[in-house]
């Protein structure tokens, strides 16, 4: 019998990340043999099992042939005779399929510095590429969501998706079978890279290959106007950089859903929310997002005109602020909704910023009158900016 630890903590391991939690594979054992061992079985279709110590994931090795639709139509088979590479193989990415062979079902000591990689993982890891491994990839499709969680994972380290890769991903979205994916293991996936430190790349992610039409339909009509996508993706990214909560995050992500939050003068005016209340609860409903953030994102879209101009409320604004937040009973939503409201702001203003930069950059000196001096090339430049930042429309 031999024993490997595989998958994510190899992984991590070798990007210099934390390792949270290990699984292994057991190379020539049986089920009974597992048992004896004190392990404790779980699950009823795969051979896996608890450390009667660690509680950590013993998995006997398998291999795995696709029967029916999503995540679970996987016919399994796992024997003694199943090699370590077989069972590697049925694996989402090269980077997830690296192994090192431990001393003992109870002894978790490597038993030498080597990693075992077949399928190109440790080159993968130094070129920075999600990879799939073979096109068994399309089996699950639960990968593309996978993926996109890893691609936000690793952004600062500067990971990409390989083009092969991508295509499959664009292909299992097409062929319609992430609709078979169940409700928890979208939200597990989506909450997961929603807490990120980049939460943005993973939604970025998923609209552009078409995949935001499962469950997020409202989300991927929306994010079709730039101003929108562009405005919550960069409030994502400073959420993500506050280590704002769940709640906190999947309200900014929902402000999505009321477009006209995005028309600077909006917010003064009173806001027509019924809409895009329906949509987040639509959203909620079909991907079983637990009320908690829902309720919360509902709250802070119809507060967000009162919560952006704090200065400016009088004393009854105030008082009708805190009860309709229930601030008197949970104070700390309070702090939460302000912040979120802070994070809108600072997201609109930044695309402001940004296109003013990008005008700012349209204009050289073939804007300006030729045979001018000194101060007087700066005064043109600056005159000529200004005239075309009044006038600029970038989309
Ligand atoms: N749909 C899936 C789920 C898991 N795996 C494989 O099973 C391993 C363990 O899965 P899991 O614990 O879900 O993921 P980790 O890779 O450990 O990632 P994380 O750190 O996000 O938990 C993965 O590395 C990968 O090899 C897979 O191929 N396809």
């Amino acid at each position: 019998m031999q024993v490997y630890l595989v998958g994510g903590a190899v992984r991590d391991q070798l990007l210099g990340r934390p390792v949270t939690d290990k699984d292994f594979v057991v190379v020539g054992a049986t089920i009974e043999q597992m048992l004896t061992a004190g392990f404790q079985q779980v699950g009823a279709d795969f051979p896996v099992f608890l450390h009667p110590k660690t509680q950590e994931e013993y998995a006997l090795a398998r291999t795995e042939r696709k029967q029916g639709h999503g995540y679970q139509g996987f016919s399994v088979y796992a024997n003694p005779d199943v090699t370590l590479k077989e069972d590697l193989q049925r694996r989402d990415l090269t980077i997830n399929a690296m192994a090192i062979e431990v001393t003992s079902l109870t002894d978790d000591t490597p038993l030498t510095n080597e990693i075992i990689d077949y399928y190109g993982g440790l080159n993968d890891i130094k070129d920075k590429t999600l990879r799939h491994i073979s096109c068994a990839f399309s089996e699950d499709p639960l990968r593309v969501l996978r993926v996109a969680r890893f691609y936000g994972r690793y952004y600062d380290l500067g990971f990409t998706i390989a083009e092969d890769t991508l295509v499959l991903m664009q292909q299992l979205v097409s062929s319609g079978e992430l609709a078979h994916l169940s409700a928890e293991r979208i939200w597990q996936e989506s909450s997961r890279a929603t807490m990120q430190s980049s939460p943005h790349v993973y939604w970025q992610q998923l609209f552009d290959i078409g995949a935001l039409t499962e469950g997020f339909s409202p989300l991927h009509d929306a994010w079709m106007d730039t101003a929108v996508r562009e405005t919550v993706q960069t409030a994502l990214y400073f959420a993500g950089q506050m280590q704002l909560n769940l709640s906190q995050r999947w309200a900014l992500l929902m402000t999505s859903l009321s477009a006209n939050l995005f028309a600077s003068t909006a917010l003064d005016s009173s806001l027509d929310v019924s809409l895009p209340t329906k949509h987040m609860n639509q959203i909620g409903n079909s991907v079983k997002v637990p009320k908690v953030h829902t309720q919360f994102a509902n709250l802070f879209v119809q507060q967000l005109p009162t919560l952006s101009k704090i200065d400016a409320l009088s004393a009854a604004e105030k008082i009708d602020l805190i009860q309709t937040c229930s601030a008197h009973k949970t104070p700390e939503k309070l702090s939460q909704l302000l912040v979120c409201s802070h994070v809108f702001q600072l997201a609109l203003q930044h695309r402001q910023m940004m296109l003013a930069l990008h005008s700012y950059h349209e204009i050289g000196m073939d804007d300006i009158a030729s045979g001018l001096r000194g101060p007087e090339i700066g005064a043109a430049l600056r005159q000529a900016r200004i005239t075309h930042l009044e006038t600029f429309s970038p989309f």
